[in-house]
Parts: C-alpha cells; sequence; structure tokens
C-alpha cells in the first residue's frame, strides 16, 4: 500500500462527489430494534414472513476500510472477541460480494470497531455488512444504483436493507421490503444488556415449535388476514406519543427468547417496575429496550437496570438513528 500524500480527513455525506483518489473511507452503522415484530408463516426457503416496524437507535459500529493488496479483518470494541475474524464475518462477506460484482479483487483492509452487542437482536453484524458496502463503494469508486445496493445488502440478510437507510421503516417480506415511516422524535431508549447472545435461528425455531403446539397466545394469521402493522402504532410514532408508543411495542418472537432465556423475564419486570412506558425483547434477543419520556428518565431508569443485578451493562440511546453514512475520507 502506498503512503498516502498529504491526507485529508472530511465529513462527507454518501452522495456527494468523492475526490479521484481515497485510500481510506470510514463508515458509522447504527443497531437496530423492533418497535414490532409480527412473524408469519414458515416459508419454503426457512424464512418467515414479517410485518415489523424497524428503528435505528443512536448505538453504532464504526468500519474503516483502508487500500490495501489482500483483504484483512480487525476488530476491537464490545465484545470483539466474541466476532469472527473469517469469511463467516458480514464485514467481510460484504467486501467479497461488492467485489465479485465488480469484477475486482476485495483487496482492503477492514477495521471494526464494535459498539453494538454481539448476537443482542440489534442488527450488529448486519449494521457492519450495510456499513461496508457503502465504505467499499466509495473507496472503490462504484457508482451503483441505489436498487443494486439494497439488492445486494439482502444478499448478506434479511436485517441489511434496513441498516442501509436506518431511521424508522416498515419491514415485509422477510424484512428486505421496505417502506419509510414518517416518525417523530426524539425517542428515548434504555438498552439492557444481556451476558450472552442468542442464536436468531435457533429462536426461530423454538417459536415454529411453540406455535405449532399451542404455547401461549402465538396465533398465524389466518386465510387473507394481512401481515400487517397497527395503525395505533403508526400515529403514535407520527404523532411522537411516548406513552401510547410505549403501551403498543410487539414483538411475536419475545416469548421465545425468554423461554431460552428465563432471566429476560425479570428483566422486562425490572424494566417496567422501574418507571419504562414499555420494554421489549429487541428482535431475536437477549438485549431488551425500554422506552422512557426524556433523557433524564432514561439516566434514572438505566442506574436502576445497573443496579438490578439482571443485566450485564445498560446503554441509553435514542432513535431514529441514520443509517450506514460515511464519517470521514482520507484522499491520497
Ligand atoms: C429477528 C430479526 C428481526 O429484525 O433480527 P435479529 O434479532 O437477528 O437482529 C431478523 O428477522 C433476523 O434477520 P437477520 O439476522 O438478518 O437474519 P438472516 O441472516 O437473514 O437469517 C438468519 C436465519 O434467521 C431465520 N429468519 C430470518 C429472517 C426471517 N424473516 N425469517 C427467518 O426465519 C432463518 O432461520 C435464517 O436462516
Ligand atoms: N461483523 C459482525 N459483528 C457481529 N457478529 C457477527 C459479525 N459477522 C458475523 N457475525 C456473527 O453473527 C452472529 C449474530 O450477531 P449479530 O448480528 O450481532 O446479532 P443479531 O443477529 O442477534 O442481531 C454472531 O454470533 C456472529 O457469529
Amino acid at each position: 500500500m502506498t503512503a498516502p500524500h498529504n491526507p485529508t480527513t472530511t465529513p462527507h455525506h454518501t452522495h456527494e462527489r468523492l475526490p479521484s483518489r481515497l485510500v481510506s473511507v470510514t463508515v458509522q452503522a447504527s443497531a437496530k430494534i423492533n418497535l414490532y415484530l409480527r412473524v408469519g408463516p414458515l416459508r419454503s426457503d426457512g424464512y418467515h414472513d414479517l410485518a415489523t416496524v424497524f428503528h435505528a437507535v443512536s448505538l453504532h459500529d464504526e468500519i474503516t476500510v483502508e487500500e490495501s493488496e489482500h483483504l484483512s479483518l480487525e476488530i476491537c470494541g464490545e465484545q470483539a472477541e466474541k466476532v469472527p475474524l473469517d469469511g463467516d464475518n458480514l464485514a467481510v462477506r460484504a467486501a467479497m460480494l461488492l467485489a465479485r460484482r465488480l469484477g475486482r479483487e476485495p483487496g482492503v483492509r477492514i477495521v471494526l470497531r464494535k459498539g453494538i452487542p454481539v448476537a443482542g437482536g440489534m442488527a450488529g453484524g448486519s449494521a457492519d455488512a450495510a456499513a461496508t458496502l457503502i465504505a467499499c463503494a466509495a473507496l472503490w469508486h462504484a457508482e451503483l444504483p441505489h436498487d443494486e445496493l439494497m439488492t445486494l445488502a439482502a444478499q448478506l440478510g434479511s436485517d441489511v436493507p434496513f441498516c442501509v437507510v436506518g431511521g424508522t421503516a416498515l419491514g415485509h417480506g422477510r424484512g428486505e421490503r421496505l417502506a419509510p415511516v414518517l416518525a417523530a422524535g426524539p425517542w428515548y431508549w434504555v438498552l439492557a444488556l444481556a451476558d450472552g447472545g442468542l442464536s436468531t435461528p435457533q429462536v426461530y425455531a423454538e417459536f415454529d415449535r411453540r406455535r405449532a403446539s399451542g404455547d401461549g397466545e402465538l396465533r398465524e394469521p389466518g386465510d387473507g388476514e394481512p401481515l400487517d402493522v397497527p395503525a395505533a402504532l403508526l400515529s403514535a410514532l407520527r404523532d411522537g406519543d411516548p406513552k401510547r408508543l410505549g403501551s403498543l411495542l410487539h414483538n411475536d418472537l419475545q416469548d421465545a427468547a425468554v423461554a431460552l432465556r428465563p432471566a429476560l423475564g425479570r428483566v422486562l419486570e425490572a424494566g417496567l417496575d422501574g418507571g419504562a412506558l414499555g420494554g421489549i425483547v429487541c428482535g431475536s434477543g437477549p438485549t431488551c429496550a425500554f422506552l422512557v419520556s426524556d433523557q433524564d428518565a432514561a439516566v434514572d431508569l438505566a442506574a436502576r437496570l445497573a443496579g438490578s443485578g439482571w443485566v450485564r451493562a445498560v446503554r441509553c440511546a435514542t432513535g431514529p438513528a441514520a443509517g450506514a453514512r460515511i464519517l470521514a475520507r482520507t484522499a491520497g
């Protein structure tokens, strides 16, 4: 790799024109919460149809990609030791997929700074895939149409397209079909981080087992019944009403996650007893998200949860946050 000549690092947005030669690009990508998650039947391809409301929050990972002869990955930050360093890493897979699409070698050094809990139901790996697509596209001067970028994103995982766009969005299909949602804000969240992750396929499998055996109140949508998001939740989001939104948070996967990790029941109880307007398991868990009215209430609840003995760590976050966006670039 040649040393950068008189490097300049400037913030810029995805759609700006890039200088003629870049040697590194840094992208930030946000974690997500599913404010609502309704799971339809298991499809023949092994996925479930969903109706969900994705909401990006300020907890984030950061990825820097640099020109290099070979593809390599370094990881630091939150639970870095739990993240694969090989071809299973979603950042590596994203760089390889984009390189193949462009017909070039994937020579790039990827430095990943984790801030999103690993296997926490907050789409950390998907955020890294989205960030790497955006970063490598900029580094390699690939002017991909948005639709094509979103198609590549969906090939990497069901949550990756949302991680590209961020904000608040309706998700259908397996989660890759998106439509924007009007959501006032900011919304204040307290996140209860757990010791150890949960596997997404295992949580879906437990969900299927419970629904098939009639455990809990799970029911498949009937024939002709649309798999959809309640209008009341969309109107609470539009109106910026945290009390109403708090009472409408819902996750079909929650009971399965609690069955696999019973301590989550105590975490949810502790959050609601501590004054949250609503609490929910994030996606397939085990992170729990609690909605509160403002920053003071968030600090208050975070302190109570941290002292409860039921959580590994606590974070305060706000939403909606941006999707994958370029923070800095270095020109050679
Ligand atoms: C549950 C959710 C909710 O947003 O998020 P996480 O908890 O993983 O963050 C998602 O549906 C996870 O999406 P993602 O993590 O991208 O999953 P993928 O890599 O596409 O799929 C992993 C596995 O999850 C199951 N899967 C995923 C998506 C879906 N709509 N139906 C499924 O059954 C399948 O077993 C699949 O093989
Ligand atoms: N860049 C990455 N960051 C985190 N986990 C990753 C990454 N790439 C692959 N993985 C794998 O994906 C699994 C799910 O991690 P993650 O995406 O953080 O959680 P979730 O799917 O629950 O939102 C991890 O256990 C890990 O083995």
